[in-house]
């Protein structure tokens, strides 16, 4: 018990055999690194595992409470079950259409990292404060690099990101001097497990690095090169902070995906739906519908014209991925129909044929 409370003890995990439980660290390929808060040690998954899992989403990921058996060598084990999540943060898997992948498992918190000096993209801050909600945690902004902006820039960036993030705690850090750096510990309390996604280059490893006191996960600073000759984090990995909170740091993400965030979408636009309720009619197009509050406000300059078509663009997506799932599981269903009439013929003419 007191092991499973310095890796993040879990209230629903409290019915379940304590010595059997672990949590995955990081993913390798066909294994997992694994922590009962004493040790680390290598996990296959069983072969009862394998038989039932069927969803990406049913592996294990960085994050995850596992059932495990130890193995005589001290230093391996296999995984039985993956238990329950309380939350999840789910992409598209690059390259792919319709698959799911988890980023990370488990967190209370996601901290979604920029970069002041460049690339601000509230549009896209926007996409990660949904599909955090949508995970079960709760976000907080995260932005970086303080020391190479002046105090007004940084006020100018926290003003703009305050009005699209509304309700969520905003952070302006920096790596170099430690600012901010204790302002960002109230969210990573003893037991507590944060996330940190953004684009690659914002200072997630670097952060990791800081927190943890000590250069851990290589950075961009770091000789270790990919191709382009620079450093780039490949894999997700949970770190233990000195307090006793866990850290998952994760490579950059070009693009997210959203996954069904409909739910949150409401939650993350309330201003839009807001004025969308006040227009005259319940199924007005926003067009030139006479008494539509949604034009009004775009031309009085209530309402942000970005902020509105990026509303739409989610809206859009959204759409689209519902009918493209529609589309995945009626193509299932029909196989599965597929293989259960070949079933039939085949039990009918082996009985034909006695
Ligand atoms: N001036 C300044 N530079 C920083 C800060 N944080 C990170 N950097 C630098 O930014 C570069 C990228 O940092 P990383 O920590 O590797 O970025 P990352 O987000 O982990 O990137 P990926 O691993 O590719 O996802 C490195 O050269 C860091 O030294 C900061 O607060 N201030
Ligand atoms: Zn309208």
């Amino acid at each position: 018990m007191e092991k499973l409370k310095q890796i993040g003890w879990d209230d629903t995990i409290l019915d379940i055999e304590k010595d059997n439980i672990a949590r995955v660290i990081t993913v390798q390929k066909n294994s997992y690194r694994v922590t009962d808060g004493d040790m680390d040690y290598l996990a296959h998954l069983s072969g009862r595992f394998l038989n039932q899992a069927s969803s990406p989403l049913d592996f294990p990921a960085v994050g995850d409470w596992v059932d495990v058996q130890k193995l005589s060598d001290e230093r391996k084990a296999v995984v039985n079950r993956v238990l329950t999540r309380k939350s999840q943060f789910i992409r598209q898997a690059a390259g792919t259409k319709t698959e799911a992948q988890i980023v990370a498992a488990n967190m209370d918190t996601v901290f979604i990292v920029n970069s002041l000096n460049h690339d601000l993209n509230l549009r896209r801050i926007e996409r990660y404060i949904l599909s955090t909600y949508e995970s079960g945690a709760s976000p907080v902004v995260v932005l970086t690099k303080k020391d190479e902006c002046t105090p007004d820039e940084v006020q100018d960036v926290m003003i703009q990101v305050e009005e699209i993030a509304i309700g969520v705690p905003i952070v302006a850090i920096s790596n170099v001097t430690r600012e901010g750096i204790d302002e960002l510990m109230e969210y990573l309390a003893p037991q507590r497990t944060a996330a940190l996604l953004g684009s690659s280059g914002v200072g997630k490893s670097t952060l990791v690095n800081t927190l943890l006191g000590q250069d851990i996960q290589d950075t961009k600073g770091v000789r270790e090169a990919d191709s382009k000759g620079r450093h780039t984090t490949t894999h997700r990995e949970m770190f233990r902070l000195p307090n006793d909170a866990q850290l998952i740091d994760t490579p950059g993400m070009r693009e997210l995906q959203l996954w069904e965030g409909e739910s949150v979408i409401e939650a993350t636009f309330q201003d839009v739906e807001a004025f969308e309720k006040e227009c005259k009619f319940n199924d007005c197009q926003h067009d030139t519908e006479p008494g539509c509050r949604i034009q009004e406000a775009l031309n009085n300059g209530e309402l942000d014209e970005d902020r509105y078509q990026s509303y739409l663009k989610l809206q859009r997506e959204l759409a689209y991925e519902k009918r493209k799932q529609n589309q995945k599981a009626m193509l299932e269903e029909k196989n599965k129909w597929k293989k259960v009439s070949k079933q039939q013929r085949e039990n009918y003419n082996f009985r034909k044929m006695r």
